[in-house]
């Protein structure tokens, strides 16, 4: 079984990511989580936060000579803005005079609609938003992304998995539907300027966000994980909390600003009908096959050993330049929310991040199935089970 906590905050000195549950001799490095981050920093449409602030990996536990040694694995991922900060996010306590004298600590009393700022205060009793965005914020991503690194290594080294995430709707403009990308696609994704298969497309969701940024307006979008070279049989139909899908919704729903997970073609297979809506079970050139992949590679909460498909839909950034409307909570008076800078749009990040938050269940779900201690040890019982069925 696999567990994992992040902890820090937004401008804290480091965040700190702990995996627990992962064999021993899964390659890791720093250079691989580095890369991982750079890639979540990349995509048209963010913040200038994303240049000039960078991420300093330092693997703190579980990893010696590039493997993983059994033990949880703990990354530190350091904040280079954290001497502008120090003050402000003092974790000992500064002087009342000398904070009250920071610009960089004024009171967040205007509270963003759809950011977590307002319930933030009142469940946590924070008279401003400050102690509530720095958690609030999406910089902790990044700290699953450094684990989703491990979860990735995992499922290549014991399966020969890949996973890969493209961008299908930005700012209501759509990717051709059917596209379906794989391990050959991700360097050509990561150099397109919002990770979307489609050039045309592509183009016209740039456009969307020069749009938006000129109107003072932020956006939202859809992104898809596809996970290649899956064995059948990972969740189960056996129990709600088992079943795959539940998992990987909730591991979705999980990042800041998802509000909404399909499987495969979800919501609309709802308004189609039945006749067209399953993937019928053919006899392929290797044994039992499917015509389509319309379920995303799930039935019965297991997978099925097609490629699996999720998609999750981000809503617009809530730090509106065009700020909307809000009550100052310090004055009671209605006012406009507060806004110094934000991401127009963060589409193309949240589909690096899904792609952690899906190796992270996938290579739970491995575990559970397969067990092992070592890499060696899951490379063989995933052997075993694939020549039983080969025998079927
Ligand atoms: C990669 C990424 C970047 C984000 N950047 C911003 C941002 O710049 N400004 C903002 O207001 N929200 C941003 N968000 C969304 C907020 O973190 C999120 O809306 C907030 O935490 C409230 O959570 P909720 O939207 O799930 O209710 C970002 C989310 C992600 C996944
Ligand atoms: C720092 C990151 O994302 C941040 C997520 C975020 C939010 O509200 O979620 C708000 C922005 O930060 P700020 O309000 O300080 O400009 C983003 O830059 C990151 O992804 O590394």
């Amino acid at each position: 079984m696999l567990r994992w906590l992040t902890a820090g905050e937004s401008h804290g000195p480091s965040l700190v990511a702990i995996l627990e549950g992962l064999p021993a001799h899964v390659p890791l490095t720093t250079a691989d989580v580095a890369d991982a981050l750079a890639r979540r920093r990349l995509g048209y449409g963010r913040g200038a936060r994303m240049k000039f602030e960078a991420d300093e990996v330092t693997l703190v536990g579980g990893v010696r000579h590039g493997l993983t040694q059994g033990g949880p694995v703990a990354i530190g991922v350091g904040n280079t803005e954290w001497p502008k900060w120090e003050r402000v996010m003092s974790a000992d306590p500064v002087d009342a005079d000398e904070l009250a004298a920071l610009a960089r600590n004024a009171p967040l009393t205007r509270p963003r609609p759809g950011h977590a700022d307002l319930v933030g205060m009142q469940k946590y009793d924070f008279e401003e938003a400050r102690p509530v965005l720095e958690r609030a914020s999406a910089r902790e991503t990044a700290a699953r992304v450094a684990l989703g690194v491990a979860a990735t290594s995992f499922l290549s080294h014991a399966l020969g998995a890949s996973v890969v995430s493209h961008v299908v709707e930005l700012g209501g403009v759509p990717a051709p539907s059917g596209l379906l990308p794989g391990a050959d696609d991700v360097e050509r994704l990561d150099a397109d300027p919002v990770r979307c298969l489609d050039p045309d497309a592509s183009a016209a969701m740039v456009a969307r966000v020069d749009e938006a940024h000129k109107d003072g307006d932020t956006l939202g979008g859809v992104v898809e994980v596809v996970v290649h070279g899956l064995p059948p049989g990972l969740g189960s139909h056996v129990h709600w909390d088992r079943r795959l899908d539940s998992r990987l919704a909730g591991a979705l729903m999980g990042i800041q600003a998802i509000k909404g997970v399909e499987v495969g073609d979800g919501f609309a297979l709802a308004a189609t009908p039945g006749s067209l809506a399953h993937d019928e079970i053919v006899r392929g050139p290797d044994g039992i096959e499917r015509a389509t992949g319309r379920a995303g590679g799930t039935e019965g909460g297991m997978t099925t050993g097609e490629a699996l498909r999720v998609r999750a839909a981000m809503k617009p950034i809530a730090t509106v330049p065009r700020a909307l409307r809000t009550v100052d909570v310090a004055t009671g008076e209605e006012t406009v929310a507060h806004h110094q800078r934000s991401d127009v749009c963060a589409v193309p990040a949240a589909g690096i991040v899904a792609e952690a938050m899906v190796a992270l269940v996938v290579a739970d779900a491995v575990l559970e199935k397969f067990g092992g201690d070592s890499l060696g040890e899951t490379r063989r019982n995933v052997e075993s089970y694939l020549a039983a069925l080969r025998h079927r």
